[in-house]
């Protein structure tokens, strides 16, 4: 009988803000996952002797967890930033996005940064999903979180992946209206519609689309972005073919008996769509960027100083993201 080879797949782990957890989930939730999956490389890029004080065996695991090693600028305690090591993590992402565009990675997973730091250390920095789409040279971008509900939870059937995307990302709230644009709302539709189907392999994706304001604009009076910009566009999407709805009032967009339908929401900002998400999935989540020319996923979580080098961080979502990218690098290969 013909054996069907799996092709074999190479992740790179960019380890993050190396005062913060990010080395320690790194390298536990590479090890676990390389256990669970025999047809994956993961390729660690930090600082070897950093990598070295949170597990010095930890390249004894397994011949398929390599180190791209990138030198700290500064020396390093745990839970203590220090900005001149800024330029080492952009140095990490770098590398990761660098062997992805060429090839040498599927995928690249991120591990939590401290976007503070990388400003005050003189780089404007608002997130890795700004920062990615920068340097691969696209002009939007999207965030995506995705999680798997298991099966009962809230009623459900059987498991279901919940997937929250954003029209704006790291926006201060006053500056959020003004970004609604109706070319930035199409786009983002059009985006996780084109994803949905390329990237995660589901044929005709059913959105849902979010309202700005209380009750929607309550038909005019509490907002008009609704009326004026987001019901339009949606209209817009449904006569491009895409199977989308809206605008919901925020707080009941989610609604539980939705979620066997819906296969992705939209929120038009970013608390808006995670504290809900996170709310019923903190720990577990997975970020993704929509709309990349390269497969990047990334923890639902940051730096916790508050925990970093005491060995009890959570890597579950570490995990998933691997999981999650590893999943997506192989649709990829199976239509190439
Ligand atoms: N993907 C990324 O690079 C992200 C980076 N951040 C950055 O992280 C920094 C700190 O953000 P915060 O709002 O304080 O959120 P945080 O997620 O770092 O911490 C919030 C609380 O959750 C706990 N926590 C977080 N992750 C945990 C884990 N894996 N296991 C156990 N407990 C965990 C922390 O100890 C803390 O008590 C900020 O600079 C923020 O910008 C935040 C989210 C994502
Ligand atoms: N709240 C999500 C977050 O801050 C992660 O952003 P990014 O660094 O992945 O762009």
């Amino acid at each position: 009988m013909m054996q069907l080879q799996v092709p074999l797949v190479n992740l790179a782990v960019t380890t993050g803000e190396p005062a913060g957890i990010g080395p320690e989930v790194s390298i536990v939730a590479a090890k676990q996952f390389l256990a669970e999956q025999p047809n994956a490389i993961i390729t660690l890029l930090g600082d070897r002797d950093l990598l070295e004080a949170v597990d010095k065996n930890h390249l004894n695991a397994s011949e398929r967890l390599q180190t791209q090693a990138i030198p700290l600028v500064a020396p390093v305690q745990a839970g203590v930033l220090n900005h001149q090591n800024a330029q080492y993590v952009i140095n990490t992402l770098n590398q990761a996005i660098d062997g992805c565009m060429d090839g040498r990675f599927d995928a690249m997973i991120t591990a939590p940064i401290q976007k503070s730091v990388m400003n005050l250390a003189g780089t404007a920095f608002t997130g890795h999903t700004e920062y990615l789409a920068g340097r691969c040279k696209k002009n939007h971008v999207v965030m995506m979180l995705c999680a798997t509900l298991p099966r009962g939870f809230l009623n459900l059937k059987a498991s279901r992946d919940l997937r929250v995307a954003l029209v704006t990302t790291h926006l201060p709230l006053q500056e959020v209206s003004a970004a609604l644009t109706r070319e930035r709302i199409l786009e983002t539709i059009q985006i996780v519609q084109h994803d949905l189907r390329t990237k995660f392999a589901i044929p005709n994706p059913v959105i849902r689309v979010a309202g700005l304001n209380p009750h929607a604009g309550e038909s005019g009076y509490l907002g008009r972005e609704e009326i004026e910009i987001i019901g339009p566009v949606i209209e817009s999407a449904k006569k491009l073919g895409i199977n989308v709805s809206g605008p919901y009032p925020g707080d009941t967009m989610f609604d539980p008996a939705s979620l066997e339908a819906v296969d992705a929401y939209i929120a038009m900002y970013h608390d808006q769509g995670l504290a809900p998400f996170k709310f019923v999935t903190f720990g577990d989540g997975v970020n993704v960027t929509l709309g990349l020319p390269i497969i990047r996923t990334s923890v639902d979580h940051g730096t916790a100083l508050d925990i970093a080098g005491k060995g009890i961080a959570d890597s579950g979502s570490m995990l998933e993201a691997l999981r999650l990218a590893y999943q997506l690098a192989l649709n990829q290969k199976k239509k190439a």
